[in-house]
């Protein structure tokens, strides 16, 4: 196995995309075997203690299916309402499917504005990371009845890679009705072969991407273009096709199949400039000396017994400055516990913040992983 499919194997929060060519078995309503199987993986995956969100398309095409209109409309106010009553079908066979696992599903439709408005889009993780805390699959898609031309992503690639930034997972897998990406459409180019790996911001790879199919929307066009945004906050990206028996599964195990684009930098140098520029602080935390010295000399996370003060008014999840007594900044990171509860647990040892909040996440306040000195 190369290296970087084994940082695929290791991620632990996938964001995984199902496309509508896929979903919809071109055009005769939701393939509900192939659902079926999907959720079958996705649901052992997580009893293996991965975190999956699921981003799915086919709200269109099902809807249209539903309505018995046999060609995509060009009007955006049909489209809508297609895609609003397909929906209904699309969360009805997830939640059907995932309830035979005895796991929860969450509906999040999200619109590109909801990612750009900094509020919006704080709450929206905090959703997610919520959800994913409690053991729910989210599904995500976006909100089609109210987006407007200019404000729509239009393909549900770039949605994926947009999610994996804003949860930090470490890979989006993206199912699609091609065993990968080719080095030209192989509709049209019977010569076209099978890329197993490449950069994520190959500019080569643009030119072999075309457009999708009748169903789908951006094609490999798209899924190239996401696979480069979500290469900026660590995540890999991988095309396969959804088709492959046990497609997921035999990717967690390592099996080389699909195409894999892996960021330039290492996903921890990547995710770490993406915090340092993305977020804004929402509190800081005053480190005492020993503290401040286990960060900047020891590569150390920081622990609640290091926090001399705080101030603020950060949810958990949000990013905070780290200060010396002086004031002076010493890193950026992301907190792992809410104000409110951080102010239980500052200056205790981390044996003790089970019994002051009645419940415990992590022990460090700041992972390691999700800090960034400044
Ligand atoms: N270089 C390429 N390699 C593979 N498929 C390609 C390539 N260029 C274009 N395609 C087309 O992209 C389609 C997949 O994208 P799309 O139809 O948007 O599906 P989805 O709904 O899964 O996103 C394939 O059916 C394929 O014909
Ligand atoms: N929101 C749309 C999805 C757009 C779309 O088709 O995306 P894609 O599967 O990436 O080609 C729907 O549910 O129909």
């Amino acid at each position: 196995m190369t290296v970087s499919r084994d940082k695929l194997q290791k991620a632990r929060r996938w964001v995984v995309k199902i496309g509508s060519a896929l979903l919809t078995n071109d055009g005769q309503g939701l393939d509900a075997e192939a659902i079926g199987r999907w959720v079958d993986q996705l649901a052992a995956l997580r009893a293996q203690g991965m975190e999956i969100v699921l981003v799915s398309s086919g709200a269109v095409a099902e809807g249209m299916t539903r309505l018995g209109w046999l060609v995509r409309p060009k009007e955006l106010n049909r489209l809508q309402a297609a895609a609003a009553v397909g929906q209904m079908g699309l969360v009805q066979a997830y939640e059907a499917n995932f309830q035979r696992h005895g796991t929860h599903t969450a509906q999040i439709l999200l619109t590109h504005d909801d990612l750009t408005n900094r509020n919006r889009y704080l709450n929206a993780r905090a959703t997610l990371k919520t959800l994913l805390e409690m053991g729910v699959v989210p599904v995500v898609n976006e909100n089609d009845t109210v987006v407007t031309d200019e404000f729509r992503f239009g393909d549900n690639d770039t949605l994926a890679a947009l999610v994996a930034n804003l949860i930090e997972a470490d890979a989006v897998i993206l199912l699609t009705d091609q065993l990968g990406l080719y080095t030209a459409d192989p509709r049209f180019d019977p010569k076209a072969e099978l890329i197993s790996e490449a950069r994520a911001e190959d500019e080569s790879l643009v030119a072999m991407a075309g457009d999708g199919g009748k169903l789908g929307r951006g094609g490999m066009a798209t899924k190239v273009r996401a696979a480069k945004l979500a290469a900026r906050s660590g995540a890999v990206t991988l095309i396969a096709s959804g088709r492959e028996d046990n497609v997921l599964l035999r990717l967690k195990q390592g099996d080389v199949l699909g195409t894999l684009l892996v960021p330039e930098r290492t996903p921890m140098v990547a995710r770490k400039q993406w915090l340092a520029g993305h977020l804004q602080a929402r509190g800081t935390l005053v480190l005492d000396a020993g503290a401040v010295l286990a960060l900047t000399e020891r590569g150390k996370s920081l622990l609640p017994a290091g926090v001399r003060s705080l101030s603020g008014a950060f949810t958990r999840g949000e990013m905070v400055l780290l200060t010396d007594e002086a004031g002076k900044v010493v890193a950026r990171g992301l907190a792992n516990y809410g104000a409110e509860d951080a102010r239980k647990i500052v200056g205790k040892p981390s044996a003790l913040i089970s019994a002051a909040l009645g419940y415990i996440s992590e022990e460090e306040l700041v992972h390691r992983d999700n800090l960034v000195l400044v």
